[in-house]
């Protein structure tokens, strides 16, 4: 198997984007309540999980920047190298992200995939393809056909041309390139004053290589105008993944015993919990919760009571189960949150315990469940220790 090369992703995001207007730059205007720019950083990372990221930022706005990695999941936030500033023309950022690449403290990167932070829908099957086109090509960019017929002009001669339509191509970016012909190209360009190229691409033709042209994704819209940031806004919220909450309560009377299950976990107690099972209130809540999150009906409904198979089971395989119901739709469980009624036993002894039982149980970090407990001050079934009750919510984020 030959070894996958060095990749980084430069970013450019020094832009005015005078053309949105309103006020702040486009790539820090909020588009469904993050900073545009943390949308495209976290839409990379996603894609590229290898890749180093740089992005281009101007000067002035060292402030709006920290505030958009502050909006991104910190293992994300973590992939992201120190910003470089960026120039006057989108062509003199990318100079400077290559050469920061270059002289950076780790070696340079053998593929630069160059993109626009103004760009928020690049997916991982696009980048895929910009790899393996720059791997093949040496320099490479997205294109889609045009669907309208387009015209040179002239301001004072009108139409003075129509290209034939099936040979032209709107390019996108990523645009792909082996690291040293790119950074080259720039140079031989920014020492020939010729610095108002509008794309990479365009750079590599004009040092005289050859720019493969790979499919590009008619949604890698570029956000220019303010209209455009109304249609990312919409679009990014159509495809919200399907996030659902589920609500669990179990309640179950205190009998003989010496111990009762809580999450799975054995907590000796001077009394046991009665019930069908195992009793373990906290483990039913939590099944009835993910079980609500699906609307696929109640612990009762998958474990019948009247099933004698069920007598004295463990609570864990109902609560796997449902964990499974989850995975099986192709969610994940993004949280966990349940709180114990009881005067006793005291749940803050064994609440780490519980906790690394329930996440093992439902294949879930432990930093995603948490477990809480209360008393309810001596009043009702739980004050005069008749019974424990358990409430739980969960979070399930299932595809669309
Ligand atoms: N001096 C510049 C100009 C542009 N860009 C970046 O290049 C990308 C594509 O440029 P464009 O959409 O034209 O952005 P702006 O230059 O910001 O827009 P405008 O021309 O409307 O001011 C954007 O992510 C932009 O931030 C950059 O890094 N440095
Ligand atoms: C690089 C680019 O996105 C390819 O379509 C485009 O050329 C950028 O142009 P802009 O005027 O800087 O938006």
């Amino acid at each position: 198997m030959t070894a996958r090369p060095h990749i980084s992703i430069l970013v450019v995001a020094a832009g005015r984007g005078s053309r949105a207007g309103g006020g702040l730059p486009k790539q820090y205007r909020p588009v469904a309540g993050r900073p545009l720019l943390a949308h495209s950083l976290e839409a990379l990372c996603r894609a590229a999980p290898d890749a180093s990221i740089l992005p281009v930022i101007h000067s002035d706005d060292l402030g709006l920047y920290s505030q958009s990695v502050a909006a991104l999941d910190r293992s994300y936030a973590a992939r992201l190298r120190e910003p470089v500033f960026g120039g006057a023309t989108r062509q003199a950022s990318v100079r400077a992200g290559l050469e920061a690449l270059a002289s950076g403290p780790s070696a340079a990167p053998e593929i630069v995939l160059i993109h626009d932070a103004a760009r928020m829908f690049s997916g991982e099957a696009l980048l895929s393809r910009a790899l393996d086109a720059a791997i093949a090509h040496g320099a490479a960019i997205p294109g889609i056909a045009v669907t309208d017929t387009i015209k040179e002009i002239d301001s004072s001669a009108g139409v003075v041309a129509t290209p034939p339509r099936s040979n032209l191509r709107a390019v996108q970016t990523p645009q792909a390139f082996r690291f040293d012909l790119i950074l080259e190209a720039h140079r031989q360009a920014a020492a020939a004053g010729q610095d108002e190229l509008t794309d990479d691409g365009a750079i590599a033709e004009w040092a005289g290589h050859r720019v493969h042209v790979f499919e590009g994704e008619p949604g890698n819209m570029k956000v220019t105008s303010a209209e455009d940031l109304v249609l990312a806004e919409a679009r990014f919220i159509r495809e919200l993944p399907d996030i659902r909450i589920g609500q669990g309560y179990d309640v179950h009377a205190f009998g003989t015993g010496d111990h009762v299950w809580l999450g799975g976990v054995k907590v000796p107690h001077d009394r046991g919990l009665v019930g069908h099972s195992d009793a373990d209130v906290l483990s039913h809540a939590i099944t009835d919760a993910l079980l609500g999150a699906l609307a696929e009906g109640d612990i009762g409904s998958h474990f019948p009571p009247s099933d004698p198979q069920w007598r004295g089971a463990a609570s864990k395989i109902f609560l796997a189960h449902a964990a499974e119901r989850v995975r099986a739709r192709g969610g994940m469980i993004a949280n966990i949150d349940a709180t114990l009624i009881c005067e006793r036993p005291k749940v803050g002894p064994h609440r780490d315990a519980i906790r690394e039982s329930l996440a093992a149980i439902c294949g879930v970090p432990a930093e995603r469940v948490a477990v809480k407990a209360t008393t309810s001050e001596k009043l009702g079934f739980t004050g005069r220790e008749e019974g424990m009750a358990a409430l739980a919510l969960a979070t399930v984020r299932l595809p669309m």
